[in-house]
C-alpha cells in the first residue's frame, strides 16, 4: 500500500479531498438552511426580510454544491490521469532491467496482468480509496464539530453512527462479500461444467442410468448455486438496510435530543430542523466508504505485486564505475562456467573461445549443449558464474550495459515479430533505416517476395502470424543485419531455410565485415570462411586467433 501512496502527488490529492468534503458539507448545509427556512417561514415572521439570510444561504449552498462538485471532479480526474502515467512508468522502469533473464520464470500472461490489471487497480487509489477516506474524515469531522456547537450529545451520536456506517458496516460487508462472491463463483462454475458435460455426453448419459446420476449431480449444484446467491442477496439487503437505517437513526436522535433542548427553551426552534436535516446530510461523508473498503484489498494486492517486481534482482547490472567502450570487437570467453538458477548441472563449464575482430565463427553441438547460452553471455543477458567474457579485451561486467547492447545485435531462434508493418519491425534494428536499405537487407536474406507483398508497409499480423516461421526468423536476421553493431549474435539463422537460401544467407554473413558468432545445427552448409566450434570440444579450444 505504501507503494501506491508513494506515487501520489499529495498537494493535488489534498485539494481533491478538500473539494470532496466541500461538496458533502455544501449538501448538508443546503439541507440545514432549507430546514431552518421552512421553520422560519412556518413561524410567520412580520417581514420577509427576517428570512433573507436563510433564503440567501439556500441559494448559495445550492449553487456552491454543484460548483464544488464540478471542480472536485476536474481535480480528481487530473490526479488520476497523472497517477496513470506515473504507475505505468514505474512498472515499466522495473520491468525493463529485468528483461530478458530475470523474467524467464514469469509467464507471459502473468506479466501482462501486472502491467495491465495491477496498473488499472493502482491508478484508482485516489478516486476509490484516498479521496473517499479523506472526505469521510474531513467532512465527517467538520459536521460533528458544527453539530457540537448546537447539541454536543447529538454530535456524539453522529460521530458514533458515522464510524458505524463508515468503518464497521463496510468492513464486515467487504469481508462477507468476498466470501459470498467466491461461493457464487464456485457454484456458477460447477453448474456450467455439469451442464456442459451433460449436453456433450447426452448420448452416453441416456444409456444406462448415467443420465439420472448426472442430473442428480447438476441438481445438487443448482441447489448450492441458489443458496450462494440467496446468501449474497441477503448480505446486499442487510448492507442496504444499514445504509438507509443508520442515517434515519441519526435523524431520529437529532430530532429527539435537539427537540428536548428546544422544549426546554435552551435552543432556538429554528435550529431543530436545521440540525436534524444537517445530520442527515452529513452521512453522505461516508457514502464512498463501502466501495473504498472493497477496493482496499485489490489495491493492496496490486501494490504488493508491483513492489515484488521492484525487489527482483536483475540478472545483470551496470558497473558502478564503467570503463569506456573499447575500439575492437573481438570476443573472448575464458574458462567460463554458467549454471542457470535452479539447474542441477552447469549449461557451460570451463568454456573457452576466442572470436577475433571480424571473424566468422559457427557454434555447433547437440541440443542443450549450451550454444544459445554462449550468445546470452556475449549479449550480457547473463553473467558467468566463474571465468570472464571480454569485448575488445575488456570484461563485459566493467562496460556500460547499454554500450554492450548497442555494440551487439542479436537474432533469437524464434525472433519476436510484433503486430505491425514489416518496415516497423525492421526499423527496430535501426530506426532511421531508409526504404532502400530495408529493401536491400530483405533481398540479402531472401525475403524479396515478402518485400513485394505485403510490402514494407504491409501488416504482418499479430506476432507476425501472416509470415511463415522461416520468414519470421529472417525478419529477425534482417533486423540484426540492419543494426549499427560490430558483433552479430545469430541463433540458428538458417534453421527453416532450404539449401539454396541457406547458402545465400551464409554467404551474405561471411561477406559482412563485422564479427559474426552464429549457432547452427547444419555445419555442413558452412564453407571455408567459417570456423566451426563444436561445443562438445569447446572446453579444449585454444583461443588461438583465427583469420576471419
Ligand atoms: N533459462 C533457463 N533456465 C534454466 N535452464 C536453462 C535455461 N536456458 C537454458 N537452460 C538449460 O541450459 C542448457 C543449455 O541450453 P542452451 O539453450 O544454451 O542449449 P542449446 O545448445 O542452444 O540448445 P538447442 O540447440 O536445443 O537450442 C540446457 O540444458 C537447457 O535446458
Amino acid at each position: 500500500m505504501r507503494e501506491a501512496l508513494s506515487l501520489l502527488r499529495w498537494p493535488r490529492t489534498a485539494l481533491a479531498v478538500v473539494l470532496g468534503a466541500g461538496t458533502v458539507l455544501s449538501g448538508a448545509a443546503l439541507l440545514a438552511a432549507s430546514g431552518a427556512l421552512i421553520t422560519g417561514a412556518a413561524q410567520r415572521p412580520s417581514t420577509l426580510l427576517a428570512l433573507m439570510p436563510l433564503i440567501t444561504a439556500v441559494r448559495f449552498f445550492g449553487v456552491s454544491r454543484a460548483a464544488v462538485r464540478y471542480t472536485e471532479r476536474l481535480v480528481t480526474h487530473d490526479v488520476t490521469l497523472r497517477m496513470v502515467t506515473r504507475v505505468r512508468a514505474r512498472v515499466l522502469e522495473r520491468l525493463v532491467p529485468l528483461a530478458p533473464a530475470a523474467l524467464t520464470g514469469a509467464r507471459g500472461g502473468e506479466l501482462l496482468s501486472r502491467v495491465r490489471a495491477d496498473v488499472d487497480e493502482l491508478q484508482g487509489v485516489v478516486v476509490r480509496l484516498v479521496a473517499p477516506a479523506g472526505v469521510a474524515v474531513l467532512a465527517g469531522g467538520v459536521a460533528v464539530g458544527l453539530t457540537a456547537l448546537v447539541s454536543p450529545p447529538t454530535a456524539a451520536v453522529l460521530a458514533v453512527l458515522l464510524a458505524v456506517l463508515g468503518i464497521a458496516v463496510p468492513a464486515v460487508a467487504a469481508r462477507a462479500g468476498r466470501r459470498a462472491a467466491v461461493a457464487v463463483a464456485r457454484a456458477d462454475a460447477d453448474v456450467a461444467a455439469d451442464t456442459l458435460d451433460l449436453v456433450r455426453g447426452l448420448a452416453d448419459a441416456l444409456s444406462g442410468d448415467g443420465g439420472a446420476t448426472a442430473l442428480r449431480g447438476l441438481l445438487g449444484h443448482l441447489d448450492r448455486q441458489e443458496a450462494a446467491e440467496r446468501a449474497a442477496a441477503r448480505l446486499t439487503a442487510v448492507t442496504t438496510v444499514c445504509r438507509e437505517g443508520v442515517p434515519a437513526l441519526g435523524l431520529g436522535a437529532a430530532l429527539w435530543l435537539v427537540g428536548s433542548d428546544v422544549a426546554a427553551g435552551t435552543t432556538d426552534p429554528l435550529l431543530l430542523a436545521a440540525c436534524a436535516l444537517g445530520v442527515l446530510g452529513a452521512f453522505e461523508a461516508v457514502g464512498g466508504m463501502g466501495a473504498a473498503w472493497s477496493a482496499a484489498g485489490g489495491i493492496r494486492a496490486a501494490a504488493g505485486r508491483v513492489r515484488e517486481l521492484g525487489e527482483r534482482r536483475p540478472a545483470v547490472a551496470d558497473p558502478a564505475d564503467p570503463r569506456p567502450l573499447p575500439a575492437g570487437s573481438a570476443l573472448r570467453f575464458d574458462d567460463v562456467t554458467l549454471t542457470y538458477p535452479g539447474a542441477t548441472r552447469p549449461a557451460l563449464a570451463g568454456f573457452d573461445l576466442a572470436v577475433p575482430d571480424g571473424a566468422k565463427v559457427a557454434l555447433t553441438g547437440s541440443s542443450g549443449a549450451g550454444k544459445s547460452s554462449v550468445l546470452a553471455l556475449a549479449l550480457r543477458a547473463r553473467d558467468p558464474d566463474t571465468g570472464r567474457v571480454t569485448l575488445g579485451g575488456v570484461d563485459l561486467r566493467r562496460l556500460p550495459l547499454e554500450g554492450v547492447r548497442s555494440r551487439t545485435a542479436w537474432s533469437a531462434q524464434a525472433p519476436q515479430v510484433l503486430g505491425g508493418t514489416l518496415a516497423g519491425n525492421l526499423r527496430l534494428g535501426r530506426h532511421d533505416a531508409t526504404d532502400a536499405e530495408l529493401h536491400a537487407v530483405l533481398a540479402d536474406v531472401g525475403l524479396d517476395r515478402v518485400a513485394a507483398t505485403p510490402g514494407l508497409d504491409g501488416w504482418v499480423g499479430e506476432g507476425g502470424e501472416r509470415l511463415s516461421a522461416g520468414e519470421r526468423a529472417r525478419v529477425g536476421l534482417a533486423r540484426a543485419l540492419l543494426a549499427r553493431a560490430d558483433v552479430l549474435l545469430l541463433d540458428e539463422p538458417t534453421a527453416h531455410l532450404d539449401p539454396g537460401l541457406t547458402a545465400r544467407v551464409l554467404d551474405r554473413l561471411a561477406r559482412d565485415p563485422r564479427t559474426v558468432l552464429l549457432v547452427t545445427h547444419d555445419p555442413a552448409a558452412l564453407d571455408g570462411r567459417w570456423r566451426v566450434v563444436d561445443l562438445a570440444e569447446a572446453g579444449a579450444d585454444t583461443g588461438a586467433p583465427v583469420s576471419p
